[in-house]
């Protein structure tokens, strides 16, 4: 049994729960251990009580610890990405790129650990100066979605330490492997006892402790709206001093498709968009929104492209889309595909689930495409999560900017076009925190600003630079010599 880690020791004691592959759920990828109450309160005594000393350590050792953590996780790729595609289910090709973005995460904040920025002003007042500094917020408590098992916990674990942080890490209950991985690799990476901490289990066990300790001074998440909202709500009500909180929740992310575009690029946009990784992705172009003039064309190369892609084994090579998750989630994406139905769009492709593939039990779903959907139907507001997106068809570019933006969420959207009128057009007026032009509404770069706006985040901006506003403290210094 993989057993949690805190205060520097793998501490033994809990209940184990299976992790299960989804692509063969014969397949149990091991035991992993709940975390009690008791273990979160001792993770947050702990990363508590090392807070001084990591606070206090150098830039050389925090990039020192953050890129050595990268160089492991890059040169064990293919096991880590083999571990992935099996406890999530995600095509080997996209876990080998997800486990190499965790590993530039890691070295992109061992660069940023050396240039932690100030700033010295002239006072208003003569003769004095103004120093503004970053300090460490203190103890970070960091909840993770099963999506990403291993590059969202990355790109909060990383910039939590380069800052100075400690940490108290709560993965997903559907995926301890990679998290437990990523830690056992933390543990020998030369952080001092309690700065990281493991604590897997469900969070309706321990989440109480994790948002309500006063020891803990800020909370990381990235899940649900309807979770997102219950930890906001701990942050605020908690006794003594609210936490600092940063929330990634849901999308409706549209891909808009212009009469002008190439249908190539169009077509390839919205089926990585919107069934690469199986759809589990809150980037995902869950509304592919098509302007009347190619609307037919994009619809046929669609259906054509659908009938290519390979659902199956997450680990088997030629495999483009891997199973759902797990059953609950599975009954969600099948439970839309009625809805949508009875709310009169057309299936036009898949939305049936397939009990085996090879002689494999899993959660297999073949993707689907609805047709004649309006942007008032539940398919078209709710978040899925799956693969399945619907064509919503608008009559020109005015329209397509009103169907794209209607909707509460406002993490990515998508425009393709030939035309660079139209390009700066949607850029500016999309309500989205990422905009991409002739590019899937999901992919990011690691290495810049990630987040959104309206429902879908709450909160600074995660990656790049910018993370360094959710993870120190801005301490502002008057001076009278
Ligand atoms: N936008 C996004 O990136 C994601 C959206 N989703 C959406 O959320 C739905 C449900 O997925 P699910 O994984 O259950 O998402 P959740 O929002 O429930 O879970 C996200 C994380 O929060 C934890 N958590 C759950 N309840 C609490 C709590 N009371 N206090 C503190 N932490 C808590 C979970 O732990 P535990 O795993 O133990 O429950 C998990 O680590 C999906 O169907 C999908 O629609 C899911 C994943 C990512
Ligand atoms: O699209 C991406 O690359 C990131 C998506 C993501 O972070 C998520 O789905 O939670």
């Amino acid at each position: 049994m993989k057993h949690n880690y805190i205060a520097g020791e793998w501490v033994e004691g809990g209940p184990a729960a299976e992790n299960i592959n989804p692509s063969d759920t014969r397949d149990v990828i091991g035991l992993y251990a709940r975390a009690s109450q008791a273990q979160a309160l001792d993770a947050v005594a702990a990363a508590h009580a090392a807070l001084p000393k990591w606070a206090a350590s150098t830039p050389q050792q925090r990039a020192d610890v953050l890129d050595a953590v990268g160089s492991e996780i890059a040169a064990r790729k293919a096991e880590l990405a083999d571990l992935l595609a099996r406890e999530e289910g995600k095509a080997l090709t996209d876990a080998a790129g997800e486990v190499m973005r965790a590993a530039q995460i890691f070295k992109f904040f061992a660069g940023e650990a050396l240039r932690i920025p100030g700033e010295l002003l002239a006072s208003t007042r003569p003769g004095m100066s103004v120093e503004i500094t970053r300090e460490p917020v203190g103890v970070v408590s960091i909840i993770t979605p099963w999506n990403f098992p291993i590059a969202i916990p990355a790109w909060k674990i990383a910039p939590a330490l380069a800052y100075g942080n400690t940490v108290v890490f709560k993965p997903a209950e559907l995926v301890p492997g990679s998290a437990w991985v990523l830690a056992e690799i933390l543990s020998r990476a030369g952080l001092p006892a309690g700065a990281f901490n493991l604590v897997m289990g469900r969070g309706r066990d321990i989440g109480d402790t994790l948002l309500g300790d006063p020891r803990v001074a800020a909370v990381t998440f990235t899940g649900s709206e309807a979770t997102g909202r219950k930890v906001a709500a701990a942050c605020v009500t908690r006794p003594g001093a609210m936490a600092k909180f940063q929330l990634e929740m849901g999308g409706k992310n549209p891909l808009v498709v212009l009469d002008d575009a190439d249908l190539d690029v169009a077509v390839n946009c919205a089926i990585n968009g919107a069934y690469f990784s199986t759809g589990q992705r809150c980037t995902a172009s869950s509304r592919l929104v098509v302007s009347a003039g190619i609307h037919d064309r994009f619809v046929d190369a669609m259906l054509a492209k659908l009938a290519t892609l390979k659902v199956g084994d997450a680990r088997r090579a030629g495999t483009v889309i891997g199973p759902v998750v797990d059953a609950q989630q599975l009954e969600q994406d099948l439970r839309y595909v009625a809805i949508g139905r009875d709310e009169g769009a057309t299936l036009a492709f898949g939305g049936q689930a397939l009990e085996s593939i090879d002689g494999q039990p899993g959660y297999y779903l073949q993707p689907a495409l609805f047709t004649g959907t309006s942007s008032d139907m539940r398919i078209n507001r709710e978040e899925i999560f799956g693969p399945v997106a619907s064509v919503i068809r608008v009559h020109d570019a005015d329209e397509a900017l009103a169907v794209a933006n209607d909707t509460e969420f406002g993490l990515s959207a998508g425009v393709c076009t030939t035309s660079l009128k139209m390009a700066a057009r949607f850029k500016r007026e999309l309500q989205a925190g990422m905009v991409m032009i002739n590019a899937p509404t999901a992919g990011v770069d690691a290495h810049v600003p990630f987040g959104g706006r309206k429902g879908s985040s709450h909160g600074p901006r995660e990656q790049g630079r910018y993370a360094a506003e959710f993870y120190t403290s801005v301490k502002t210094t008057y001076l009278q010599p």
